[in-house]
């Protein structure tokens, strides 16, 4: 069961203030965003061309809310990423992220990439414990409480399948396992917000779903805010409450789309016409888009 449906979400008041201007397609539903990207231009320092990655961004995520963000390759995406998290600044504009303005490396974020990068030399669960060893407050507690976070690191492996995997080294797990540990990696500090940069990206088909399921699973249960960036309008359209389509760099939304099917989703789901209808006009934004360019 989701904590906070919808239509819950929909009815609770809306805050309007600066920086949380409605969102452009919904704005007699929006409520306060969760992550509140305005506005934004951002240009790299290394950029040999000095143009920016993206521009005049605006985004708005709702708190609990599954975003999805698609677009042509290198249109700016995983900057996008780096910024809601703080791992880059704008030049321009504002990024606000469960209220403050983001100005140093979120804590209450957590990250998956396509590429797991589990440490060789530790095992399983001491790789999922981790970010305990740097985020505050689970840095100053790991040491007295430790059976406490080793219980919940072996929930979390539970939860994806990977039960008593923990005493094993990443380099005895699948690749899908590592992508699984990962995910329970990105949870273990019990963030709000789970930033999710193509973590699907490598596995084969079957694995890929499997994967959807299980994030799913989490969201639901958990609640937590969720961006998803990826290539795979299917798999956006499967897990997404809405798809942010971007242009080519420098990167803006260009269009953005509520997935109105309804939730719990099967895998059945992605059979049906009103799956298909989403994913062929996301589709043809993303076509434009690339012309575009
Ligand atoms: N550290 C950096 N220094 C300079 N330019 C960068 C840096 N990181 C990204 N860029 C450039 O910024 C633009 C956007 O990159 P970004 O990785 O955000 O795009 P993306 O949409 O995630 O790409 P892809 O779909 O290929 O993964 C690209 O043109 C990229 O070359």
């Amino acid at each position: 069961m989701r904590t906070r449906s919808q239509s819950e979400r929909a009815a609770r008041p809306r805050e309007d203030g600066p920086g949380h201007a409605p969102g452009p397609m919904h704005p007699e539903t929006f409520v306060q965003a969760f992550v509140d990207i305005h506005d934004v231009t951002h240009v790299y320092a290394g950029a040999e061309d000095g143009a920016p990655a993206v521009e005049h961004m605006t985004l708005k995520v709702r708190e609990g809310e599954f975003a999805a963000i698609v677009g042509p390759s290198g249109c700016g995406k995983s900057t996008v990423m780096k910024l809601a998290t703080g791992l880059q600044f704008p030049a321009k504009g504002t990024v606000i992220v469960g209220g403050e303005e983001v100005t140093k490396p979120v804590k209450l974020a957590g990250m998956a990439f396509q590429n797991p990068v589990m440490l060789p030399w530790r095992t399983t669960l001491d790789n999922l414990l981790l970010p305990l060893e740097i985020v505050e407050p689970h840095r100053s507690r790991l040491r007295r409480h430790k059976a406490e976070y080793v219980a919940r690191a072996e929930h979390l492996l539970a939860e994806v399948g990977l039960a008593g995997q923990g005493s094993k080294f990443p380099w005895q797990l699948s690749g899908g396992m590592q992508q699984r540990a990962s995910l329970c990696r990105s949870l273990i500090h019990g963030p709000k917000l789970l930033m999710l940069d193509e973590p699907f990206g490598a596995l084969d088909a079957f694995t890929r779903e499997e994967l959807w399921c299980i994030i799913r699973d989490l969201h639901a249960e958990q609640g937590f805010t969720v961006i998803l960036v990826t290539h795979d309008l299917r798999e956006a359209v499967f897990l997404a409450d809405r798809v942010f389509c971007m242009s080519a760099r420098p990167g803006r939304i260009i269009a953005e789309r509520e997935v109105d099917l309804p939730r719990p989703r099967d895998l059945e789901v992605m059979y049906t016409a009103a799956f298909t209808d989403i994913v062929h006009e996301l589709r043809g934004h993303i076509a434009d888009a690339r012309q575009a360019a």
